[in-house]
């Protein structure tokens, strides 16, 4: 059997007293979507920052494809794993392309200045992701969705093994949630595993082949998410009941019904 593509052992992270994440243990394969739930401070940003080495671990390793990640540096780290964080943060009057370009960055030995194959992947990128057009636009004046895009496309240059995407869908319409969802189902169709953070629960159930469920820094269930989501699962991991059904495609939906006070017990 091969190897798993990313594969975590007794991670821990302290920051302080305070435990983060406690003993995750996580093998995934590649080519696979991968659905990280749980409720706010759950421990789903903690973890995407240890495996792209924005944290350190406390103790415990992380491999991917084989390669301990501590071991490299940032420029070969960004090699292996790209991320989406939840917020784009300033973009210094950077234009949409100038701002794709910048996942290259890895690639590039000594000085910065792109190669027409770099210009190629990126125009390529800009295409898949529906924004060639917006390519000459300041990414500040872009929309949400637009802005998202890029962000992915930005990722998606960068070539890497595993892509961590937060919070892909927050500020988004349904149709731009879907949408953006549908570019991530295709990236892990290309052999990239695609890790997301996302409190929509319906649309994760939908698009990701495993979901891995997390309470108060723990991994409580991984799996198929038309096995693991069941409203008694949701009722322990967020105090909320909820009625979960499955639509005439075999879609799951999760409709939340009352939040649980757990003072009353
Ligand atoms: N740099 C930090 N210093 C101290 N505590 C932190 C730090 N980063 C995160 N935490 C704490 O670790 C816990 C997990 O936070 P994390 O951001 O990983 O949660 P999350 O599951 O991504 O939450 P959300 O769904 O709200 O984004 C929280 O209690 C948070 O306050």
């Amino acid at each position: 059997m091969a190897d798993p593509l990313l594969e975590i052992r007794g991670l821990n992270k302290k920051f302080g007293d305070f435990q983060a994440l406690k003993d995750i243990n996580l093998e995934l394969d590649k080519g696979l979507m991968i659905g990280l739930i749980g409720p706010n401070g759950c421990g789903k940003s903690t973890m995407m920052k240890c495996i792209c080495k924005i944290h350190d671990m406390s103790s415990g390793s992380i491999h991917i494809d084989g390669e301990d990640i501590s071991r490299k540096k940032p420029a070969e780290v960004s090699k292996l794993v790209a991320t989406v964080p939840a917020e784009s943060g300033p973009t210094f009057g950077l234009t949409v392309t100038d701002m794709v370009m910048l996942g290259r960055y890895p690639f590039v030995n000594r000085i910065w200045w792109e190669n027409p194959e770099d210009e190629v992947v990126v125009r390529n990128a800009l295409k898949t992701f529906g924004i060639y057009h917006l390519r000459k636009k300041q990414v500040s004046m872009l929309s949400s969705g637009e802005r998202q895009r890029a962000m992915i496309a930005k990722a998606y240059v960068q070539e890497p093994k595993v892509m961590l995407v937060d919070e892909p869908t927050s500020h988004l319409d349904m149709k731009y949630k879907l949408q953006v969802m549908e570019y991530l189902k295709k990236m892990s169709h290309t052999d990239m595993t695609v890790i997301v953070a996302e409190h929509d629960i319906s649309l994760m159930a939908r698009y990701c082949d495993i979901c891995v469920i997390m309470k108060k820094g723990e991994i409580q269930t991984i799996g198929d998410p038309k096995v693991v989501i069941t409203e008694d699962l949701i009722r322990d991991v967020y105090e909320v009941d909820s009625r979960i059904g499955l639509d005439e495609d075999g879609e799951i939906y999760v409709l939340p019904k009352k939040y649980i006070d757990v003072e009353e017990y």
